[in-house]
Parts: structure tokens; C-alpha cells; sequence
């Protein structure tokens, strides 16, 4: 086979676009033939397996990406399996001269990677990782001293010293295909969608995943909701944000374009500042996932380790999961999140600080919730967050900040909008009545649609989760 035939491989996997993807750009450049694959690996070796609402994003996020590429003259192929050794076996069968792919963070990926990269230069191909996903690659982003911060701002005024992020690459207009017969599963086969029962039907009602999609809401993003961003962010009811962190998650867009796409919008400097200011703590979510692999499991500060946490009752647990505490922003956030597979960061805070405050559940259980039910659910983001929440994190809330859930409700759904959008039971009750339905006679009539009593005494709950606290630190 001539060099200039012999094909290039790129393993997609947190990076489903053919825009700004330098892996898919360097094979396109190459002039070689191109096979595209996707490996579900759900062995649990190389990370966490998919959680429910992130394998639902995947299926039609591969669909969509299979047919970008169609559409350019290859295709994806699609197999399951360990990884590393799938690709490989693609490397070789199809005897490829080049391998190429973005970078990953999880420690268990990037052991993977080593073996496809080991197994692909020993058959005779090279190999190139690039930087995709992030701005800057964990640990570039140093103080004076070359050490990592563990304090944001610091972290974001030195990232933003670094200069702009580079330019994002075009697609590749076209590709050329590889004509080679080659092993392919079909997507229905990878088993991603749920079906018994099939409870995606809120998702496929709120979400058009694939990085058509995503351009699509980054465009609408720009157009209605960035100009309030800056004074809309904390509102779950004003749905200023870009709802782009799923997409952001499976690569079907990236910082790259986000961060000069947002630069050229006609909006205030310190509105553009504000939005790029959270993607920075993206970046300092994986710069910590990197400082501590076990990010998901173990608390940052370890101090954590001896924190007593209450045993889970079960009943308790599920009312939470269900949105059915008796504490309507803490149901409402919890409900989104079960129909839509995504919900309002500050609501987030507020769900999670319940969980870790006021039911003084340990934090791992409620992250293993997120993980399942998020469409955004992120290796780095979502354990960063809750260990922020709990104040075990890097740069976290202090523990004794325990939200209260009225007084967010009050002040960030000030006419019970968000409330009364996701709990239907609240919808007839005035603002007041949204945020206190205890303080409403008629909720407790027998006649009135039912809505339970909270779970947990607000202001006990906080005591005991404080003299816990003051427990811990002896
Ligand atoms: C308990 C908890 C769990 C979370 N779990 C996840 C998760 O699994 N995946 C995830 O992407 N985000 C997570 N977040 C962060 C944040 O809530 C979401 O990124 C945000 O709500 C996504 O909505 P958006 O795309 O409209 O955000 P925008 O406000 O439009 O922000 C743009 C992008 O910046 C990033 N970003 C925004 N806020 C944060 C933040 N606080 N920390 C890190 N990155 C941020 C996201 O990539 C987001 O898409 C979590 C937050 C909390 C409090």
C-alpha cells in the first residue's frame, strides 16, 4: 500500500464534532483515507460508565456525528469494548498510517490511551494527541512559584494572561473515505437508549444533541439571552444561561469556539467577562481532577474523612431523588433534573446543599445521583461542585454556609416562576405561598392538591449539620 494510502485513524470520544476538532482536521490534512470510530467501553476499567441521561445524549449525538461525516465522503464506526484494544485492532487490520485523537483526563483514559498509543506505534503507525477539550492542558496554568492554585480567581486572572485560546479550525469540507471492508456495530446494538421503561421522553422534548445542535443554542445563546446573562445567570426562571454544558461535555462544541464567539458578541466587556469567567471554572475543574484522580471518592480536603455523616434512609433518599421533600426549590430543581436531564446551577447549589446540610447525607451520594441523571453529567465538573457544596473542594463554600432553600427560593424566584413551572400542586398559591406552602392553610385541606410536608426541620437540620461540622474539626 502507498504511504499516502494507507489510512488515518481518528478515535473520536469526547470531542463528537467535525468543527474545531484538530484530530479529524490533521487525518483530512494528511490526504490519507479516513476511518472515523467511537468505542463504548463500559467496562468501568478506564473511568465511570455512562450515567442514564449522559448514554441517551451519546446515542444521538453518534448519530448525528455519523452523519456529519457521511455527509463528507467517510462514516463512524462504531464497536464495544476494551478501547484501547478495539482501535488497535482497527490500526492494524486496516494496516493505518496515522492514529489520531484528542486528549482525555480521567486517569483511567489516559492509561487507556498509553496502550492504543503503544499498540498502535508497534504496528507501525504514528500517533498525535491534541488538546481539544480544554483551553489549557491540567497543570499549565501555574503561579510564580510553578505550583497549581487551589484558589479560582487567581487561577482564571492567570489563564486569561496567557492570551487568547487559539483560533477554532474549519471542518473539513471533505474527507476521503476508506473503501476497506471493516468490522462495524450498529448503534441500536450499543444498547445507549433505555427501554424498560423508556423514560427519555422529556429529554428528546428538551434537547437536539449533536454539534448541530449545539451550534444551533449557541447562536440563540448569543442572539436573546447573553445580554442578560450577567444580571440573569443566578435566575432559574429568566433561562438566560447557553444550556450548553452537555454539549460541551461530549466535545459537540468547544471552548475554543464558545470563548471567540462570545468575544465578538456585541455586549458589554464585563457581560462577555462574566460568561467566559465559568468557563474558566471548567478549566479549574480539570485542572483538580488532575491534582487529585479520585475526585469523585475522595475529599479534597481530608479533614472531610472524619465527618459524620447520617445514615441514608432509603424512603428519604427516593423523596429527594423524586422531588418530594416538602421544600419546593429543592423539588422543583430536582424535578427539572429528572424531566429535562439538566438543572439551574443555582439550584443545583441549593439541591445539593439540602442533601449535604439538611439531610447531612454524605456528598458522594448525591454526586452519584447527578451522575446518572445529568445529560451534562461531567467526570470533573460535577465531583468539583458537590465536594465545593459540601466544603470539602478546592476553593469550596465554607461548610457553615448552609443555603437556606426559602430564602434562595425568595430571592432568586422572587414570584415563584421556577416553583410553580415544576411543582404543579404550588401553581394556584401566590408567591408566598410557592416558597412556604406550610404557612398556607388550604395545602393542608384534604381537597387541596397534594404537596408534602418537609422532610426535615429547616432550622434543626442546620444546627445539627453545625455542631456536626464543629465536631469534625475536633
Ligand atoms: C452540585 C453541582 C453539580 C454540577 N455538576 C455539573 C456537571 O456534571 N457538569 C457540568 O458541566 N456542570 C456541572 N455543574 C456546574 C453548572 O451547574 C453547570 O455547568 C451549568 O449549570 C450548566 O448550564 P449552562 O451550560 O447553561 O451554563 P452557563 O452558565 O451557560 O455556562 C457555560 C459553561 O460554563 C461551564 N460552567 C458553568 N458553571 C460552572 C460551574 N459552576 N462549574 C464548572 N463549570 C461551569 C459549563 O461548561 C457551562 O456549560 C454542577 C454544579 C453544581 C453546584
Amino acid at each position: 500500500m502507498a504511504e499516502q494510502d494507507a489510512p488515518a485513524v481518528v478515535w473520536f470520544r469526547d470531542d463528537l464534532r467535525v468543527s474545531d476538532n484538530p484530530a479529524l482536521r490533521e487525518a483530512a490534512d494528511s490526504g490519507r483515507p479516513v476511518i472515523a470510530v467511537y468505542v463504548l467501553d463500559d467496562s468501568g476499567d478506564t473511568g465511570r460508565p455512562l450515567g442514564g441521561a449522559s448514554r441517551w445524549w451519546l446515542h444521538h449525538s453518534l448519530a448525528a456525528l455519523h452523519a456529519s461525516l457521511v455527509k463528507r465522503g467517510a462514516s463512524l464506526l462504531l464497536r464495544h469494548g476494551d478501547a484501547a484494544e478495539e482501535v488497535a485492532d482497527v490500526v492494524r487490520r486496516s494496516g493505518a498510517g496515522l492514529l489520531t485523537m484528542s486528549r482525555r483526563y480521567n486517569r483511567g483514559e489516559r492509561e487507556q490511551d498509553d496502550r492504543a498509543v503503544r499498540a498502535a506505534e508497534q504496528a507501525g503507525a504514528e500517533v498525535s494527541l491534541h488538546t481539544a477539550a480544554l483551553l489549557h492542558e491540567p497543570g499549565e496554568v501555574l503561579n510564580g512559584d510553578g505550583e497549581r492554585f487551589s484558589v479560582f480567581s487567581p487561577f482564571f486572572r492567570a489563564l486569561t494572561a496567557k492570551g487568547a485560546p487559539r483560533e477554532p479550525l474549519p471542518a473539513p469540507a471533505a474527507l476521503r473515505g476508506w473503501p476497506g471492508p471493516i468490522e462495524t456495530e450498529e448503534l441500536a446494538d450499543l444498547g445507549l437508549l433505555p427501554t424498560e421503561p423508556d423514560w427519555s421522553a422529556g429529554l428528546g422534548e428538551t434537547w437536539t444533541p449533536g454539534e448541530k445542535g449545539a451550534h444551533h443554542r449557541l447562536e440563540e445563546f448569543l442572539a436573546h439571552r447573553l445580554a442578560h446573562y450577567a444580571d440573569g445567570r443566578d435566575l432559574p426562571a429568566a433561562e438566560v444561561t447557553s444550556r450548553l454544558s452537555p454539549s460541551l461535555k461530549f466535545g459537540e462544541i468547544s471552548p475554543y469556539q464558545l470563548w471567540h464567539r462570545v468575544q465578538q458578541a456585541d455586549v458589554p466587556a464585563e457581560v462577555r467577562t462574566k460568561f467566559l469567567t465559568e468557563l474558566g471554572w471548567r478549566e479549574f475543574d480539570y485542572d483538580l481532577l488532575d491534582a487529585h484522580p479520585d475526585l469523585d471518592t475522595v475529599n479534597v480536603h481530608r479533614g472531610f474523612d472524619a465527618f459524620p455523616w447520617a445514615d441514608v434512609d432509603d424512603e428519604v433518599l427516593a423523596a429527594w431523588q423524586q422531588g418530594r421533600t416538602g421544600v419546593p426549590l429543592v423539588d422543583a430543581g430536582m424535578r427539572q433534573l429528572w424531566h429535562t436531564g439538566w438543572m439551574h446551577n443555582r439550584v443545583r447549589m441549593v439541591t445539593a446543599s439540602f442533601l449535604i446540610k439538611n439531610l447531612r447525607y454524605d456528598w458522594r451520594v448525591g454526586e452519584r445521583w447527578f451522575w446518572d441523571t445529568l445529560v451534562d453529567a461531567d467526570p470533573a465538573n460535577n465531583a468539583a461542585q458537590w465536594q465545593w457544596v459540601a466544603g470539602s473542594g478546592a476553593d469550596a463554600a465554607p461548610f457553615f454556609r448552609v443555603f437556606n432553600p426559602v430564602l434562595q427560593g425568595q430571592k432568586f424566584d422572587p414570584k415563584g416562576e421556577y416553583i410553580a413551572t415544576w411543582v404543579p400542586e404550588l401553581r394556584h398559591l401566590d408567591a408566598k405561598g410557592r416558597h412556604e406552602p406550610w404557612t398556607v392553610p388550604s395545602t393542608l385541606d384534604a381537597d387541596a392538591p397534594a404537596y408534602p410536608a418537609p422532610i426535615v426541620d429547616l432550622k434543626a437540620s442546620r444546627q445539627e449539620a453545625l455542631d456536626a461540622y464543629q465536631r469534625m474539626r475536633g
